[in-house]
């Protein structure tokens, strides 16, 4: 570990650690300000009203932008005392009382306006503690701009409160939970959202897994993206939307970052109103009747789920009589085609495709002849060898639909000897098959069947 980041994570203990007295010197900070503390002159008084005046125009702005997440759900205009009630209040949350107690364990992440901490809380599970980033840039601007670390530190935290207050609204599977918060936890002076932790979406390590993980991941988005479209607070957009804003939990794609959705669909005169612009493509979408760029948050979520997942995800190795229903994803969403529903109704049919083994059908069923079965047992010893994508790195562990699906992997792999069946399964069912090239022992174990090539189908791929 670096000694910045060890220096951060002790310092989020110590910080942790001390949570009643930060509160009582903050307090004390608060009284100094009322009193008007600086004494520079009249023309620095006045510099600094003028200063002062541009930061509360912006913490006004930023409290209006709160305002439509109350007004399309729970219709209280004024907002504010019912969301510290509605999440304060909440019993079963994690709370401010709770935050002393918990020891940081990594630094999960931190990006322009927001750190996140993985820490263990006093019963031992993980959360993943969501603060402003007192080193980002969104502070940083702000410092320079007002010179005022408690203006701020209020500034920027309405993101994290933008956040929170959506989670509380949004919930869905692919949606990051939100476990507490705690709006004056000493920790880095603010507030403090508990979510449920995850693993920062990494887009490389996502390239190299199996298909039906990737596959996973588009699908996790396609069904949030429907849900957004029309969520309770109505059609939403996200504006910043990169690989960045989500993490997996256990190979569940969920949205982290949220702070920069909005609710509206844009209003319009005519239709080229409606622009939607990427750096590579634009596309002019109708104004309704009345007035409103209709369906335009939901093509735009879309088409960036196109261009920064679908892409780089789906169509690499997807299974040889899956691709035509693919390709026909990418043509659609590449070219904005079909609406969010009907991209998830064509997901769901290669889903449904995949886990009923329809796309196997052109299998030869003799294959299989090639093997003997001994059911209950595993092997000893083994002889590995590496294949790709593999559920494990040092050895050859796929997914199949059964046992002749694998004998028809194993028999294009020249190594391969043998493989075995255990009952694991995948996200869709499928089984994992270990093959391997040898192996020296086998024991009994009734959870795993083993298939033994014949000398006869070894030789024949190996003459191939
Ligand atoms: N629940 C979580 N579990 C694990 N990691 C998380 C979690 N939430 C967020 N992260 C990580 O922390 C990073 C920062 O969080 P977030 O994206 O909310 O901050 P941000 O300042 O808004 O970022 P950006 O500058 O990208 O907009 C994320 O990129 C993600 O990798």
């Amino acid at each position: 570990m670096s000694s910045t980041r060890t220096l951060f994570l002790v310092s989020s203990c110590l910080a942790l650690t001390l949570i009643s007295l930060t509160l009582v010197l903050k307090k004390w900070h608060l009284g100094l300000r009322e009193e008007g503390g600086g004494d520079d002159g009249p023309d620095a008084d006045l510099k600094l009203d003028l200063t002062s005046e541009k930061l509360i125009q912006q913490l006004r702005e930023r409290q209006q932008e709160l305002l439509p997440f109350y007004l399309n759900s729970t219709g209280d205009q004024t907002g504010n005392e019912t969301l510290n009630e509605e999440v304060l209040g909440s019993e079963q949350g994690i709370g401010c009382s709770d935050l002393s107690g918990m020891t940081v364990v990594d630094l999960l992440g931190s990006g322009y306006t927001k750190t996140v901490l993985k820490v263990l809380t006093q019963q031992g599970s993980a959360v993943a503690l969501k603060s402003v980033n007192e080193q980002g840039s969104d502070m940083r601007t702000c410092l320079e701009d007002f010179r005022d670390p408690q203006g701020c530190q209020e500034l920027v935290s309405f993101k994290l409160r933008k956040e929170v207050i959506l989670l509380q609204r949004l919930k869905h599977p692919n949606i990051v939970e939100l476990r507490g918060q705690c709006r004056e936890s000493g920790l880095v002076g603010g507030m403090v959202a508990v979510l449920e932790p995850g693993t920062p979406l990494q887009m490389i390590q996502l390239l190299q897994s199996p298909w039906e993980e990737r596959f996973r991941v588009c699908l996790g988005l396609v069904r949030l993206l429907q849900y957004l479209s029309r969520s309770p607070l109505g059609s939403v957009a996200l504006l910043d939307f990169q690989p960045r804003q989500f993490i997996t939990v256990s190979g569940e794609l969920k949205l982290t970052d949220l702070d920069d959705a909005v609710v509206r669909e844009p209003s319009c005169r005519i239709d080229s109103d409606c622009l939607l612009q990427f750096p590579l493509r634009n596309f002019t979408l109708p104004c309704s009747s009345s007035g409103v760029c209709e369906g335009l948050n939901q093509l735009r979520n879309l088409y960036n789920a196109y261009r920064y997942f679908f892409i780089y995800l789906l169509p690499h190795q997807a299974p040889a009589l899956l691709k035509p229903l693919v390709e026909e994803i990418m043509n659609t969403t590449g070219e904005l085609k079909k609406n969010v529903e009907e991209t998830l109704e064509d997901f769901e049919k290669v889903l449904h495709e995949y886990k009923s083994g329809l796309h196997l059908q052109n299998l030869q069923p003799s294959v299989i002849k090639d093997y003997a079965v001994v059911r209950g047992v595993k092997t000893a010893g083994d002889m590995d060898y590496r294949c790709w994508p593999s559920y494990e790195q040092q050895a050859c562990v796929l997914s199949v639909h059964n046992a002749l699906e694998a004998a028809h992997i194993c028999s294009s792999h020249p190594q391969c000897t043998s493989f075995s069946l255990s009952r694991q399964r995948t996200w869709t069912g499928r089984r994992l098959a270990s093959f391997r090239s040898g192996f020296s022992q086998m024991l009994p174990d009734v959870n795993s069947t083993l298939y033994m090539r014949s000398q006869a189908g070894v030789s024949t791929a190996a003459q191939l």
